[in-house]
């Protein structure tokens, strides 16, 4: 599991940290992470005489790239730092020029021939995007053919939630110190990061136990995927109704079940008008065309993919007294109230578009600020939210760290690959986890499937999806 940390932790931990160590010994932990770091991005043989490019800012970040380019310097590297801030790290700076580095008031000329770029202009304490003065450097350092790396957070990026209020340096690799950042793993300042590595100062004897953020990786998943036992048959692995499709939209019906069928349970039944376009394309299915509450026992429910105008299966679906996951058209005008009045777990699974008109804002608010917006639905009803997108978040009823997806491609927007992860997340519930691990683990499996099927750099499908999920499955839980 990858976790993150927001500021206020992070703060708190290295200061208890620090009073257990000498003065500066973290900040010295930090630099040889980063230096090392550069070092393997220059590659073997290539840090003597590359041309490396510090940009400071007025803080500690400043500092970390300030001891980082002495010690690259006294390995033979050619430094030369660029002050932006109202004042530079007094240490770093003597450091750096005690290895032989040299200041300058001139960033472009020495940008324009840089290998390297580090840059320490704001950390974990920076405010706000770029401030005017710094902008023409970050854009002269981003459109110089060297590599851009970020110290600890790209600069003009929000640590906390993710957000890039103004002008930010986007970064081909960011070295994070300690823990991740909410922001290095959410969208859209994920996309400034780049690759990222995480430098160990001894942070992790200090955090607390529960994270802000957490990213499941293939381990953390095989051990939650279900698994029949000797003695399972088709129900004691989970039936799943879906209630999906409409004269307008049979499609989401069939790719639904697609998903769902793959998802672990050991039954799907398919209730609604589509049930000859389900059974051409999965004969597998038990179709019922009566209401849901007829169609028989099952251990979870699906509904609104494809649902068209009609909410009254949804309130029928609420209604039953176990797990409900809720897409698509299953949303539209969904009461908090109904939703808080179940017992049993509820997961809702929305787009920015869907989250923005149950929030009552715009979509742009929502894809701006992801985290903020996954949390305040999960409150507001009640439930476990997961919203789908570049950043796909999951987040549980009673706050506790939001889970986030470290799978997909955009790729995956692509029509009907939302009705896929309902089916397959469904699945899940049915099969017995939790609205939380259904939720993270439909995504990630469903991320995974959608990156295979377009390995090769072409577009994919829905059904390439639902296709590639058993390969996925077989991805995460085959021994490495
Ligand atoms: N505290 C510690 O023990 C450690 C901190 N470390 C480093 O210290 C950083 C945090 O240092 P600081 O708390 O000094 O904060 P930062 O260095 O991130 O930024 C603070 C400074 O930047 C200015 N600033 C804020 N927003 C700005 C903006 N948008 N544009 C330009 N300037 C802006 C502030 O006025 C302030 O002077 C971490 O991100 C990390 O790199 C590491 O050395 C590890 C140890
Ligand atoms: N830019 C993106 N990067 C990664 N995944 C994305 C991106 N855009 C959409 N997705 C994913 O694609 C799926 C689209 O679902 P949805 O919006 O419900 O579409 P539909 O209703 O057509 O099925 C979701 O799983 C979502 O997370
Ligand atoms: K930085």
């Amino acid at each position: 599991m990858r976790t993150a940390h927001r500021v206020e932790t992070v703060r708190a931990a290295e200061a208890a940290l620090m009073a257990r160590l000498p003065e500066g010994a973290l900040m010295q932990r930090a630099a040889a992470g980063l230096a090392a770091a550069c070092c393997s991005l220059l590659g073997k043989g290539r840090v003597y005489g590359a041309r490396v490019v510090l940009l400071v800012g007025s803080g500690d970040n400043g500092g970390d790239a300030l001891y980082a380019g002495a010690r690259l310097a006294r390995r033979g590297a050619g430094v030369t730092a660029v002050p932006l801030g109202t004042r530079t790290h007094p240490g770093g700076l003597a450091a750096l020029r005690a290895a032989g580095g040299r200041i300058t008031d001139d960033p472009f000329e020495a940008l324009a021939v840089a290998d390297l770029v580090l840059d320490g202009i704001t950390g974990i304490g920076g405010r706000g995007g770029l401030r005017p003065d710094a902008v023409p450097v970050a854009r002269a350092a981003r459109g110089s053919g060297a590599v851009v790396v970020a110290v600890d957070l790209p600069s003009g990026v929000d640590a906390d939630t993710g957000e890039v209020a103004g002008e930010a340096l986007r970064a081909d690799a960011t070295i994070t110190f300690g823990t991740y950042k909410p922001g290095l793993l959410v969208d859209p300042a994920r996309e400034y990061a780049g690759a990222l590595r995480l430098v160990d100062i001894g942070l992790d004897a200090v955090l607390p136990g529960v994270p802000d953020l957490e990213a499941l990786q293939h381990q953390d998943v095989a051990w939650l995927l279900p698994v029949p036992g000797a003695e399972s048959d088709k129900y004691r692995r989970g039936v799943l109704g879906v209630v999906a499709g409409s004269a307008r939209y049979p499609g989401a019906a069939v790719l639904a079940v697609a998903g769902a069928l793959r998802g672990g349970a050991g039954a799907v039944r398919y209730v609604g008008p589509a049930g000859d376009a389900v059974i051409a394309a999965h004969p597998e299915t038990l179709v019922h065309a009566g209401p849901p509450s007829k169609a028989g026992r099952v251990q979870a429910w699906v509904v609104g993919p494809g649902l068209g105008e009609d909410p009254g299966p949804v309130a029928e679906v609420l209604a039953a007294d176990v797990p409900v996951l809720v897409d698509a058209d299953g949303l539209r005008g969904l009461d908090p109230a109904a939703v808080r009045a179940r017992t049993a777990p509820t997961l809702l699974t929305p787009h920015a578009g869907e989250a923005a008109a149950l929030l009552g804002v715009a979509r742009e608010d929502v894809e701006a600020g992801r985290l903020a917006a996954v949390r305040e639905l999960a409150a507001r009803f009640g439930a476990t939210v997961l919203l789908k997108g570049s950043t796909t978040l999951v987040c549980g009823p009673g706050g506790g760290p939001v889970r986030v997806n470290p799978t997909g491609t955009s790729w995956l927007a692509t029509a009907g690959s939302g009705d896929v992860l309902s089916g397959l997340a469904g699945s899940l519930l049915a099969a017995g986890l939790s609205a939380l691990d259904a939720g993270s683990c439909g995504a990630y499996l469903h991320g995974l499937a959608a990156r295979r099927a377009s390995a090769a750099g072409a577009p994919v499908t829905a059904t390439d999806v639902a296709g590639s999920l058993r390969d996925a499955w077989l991805d995460v839980t085959s021994p490495a």
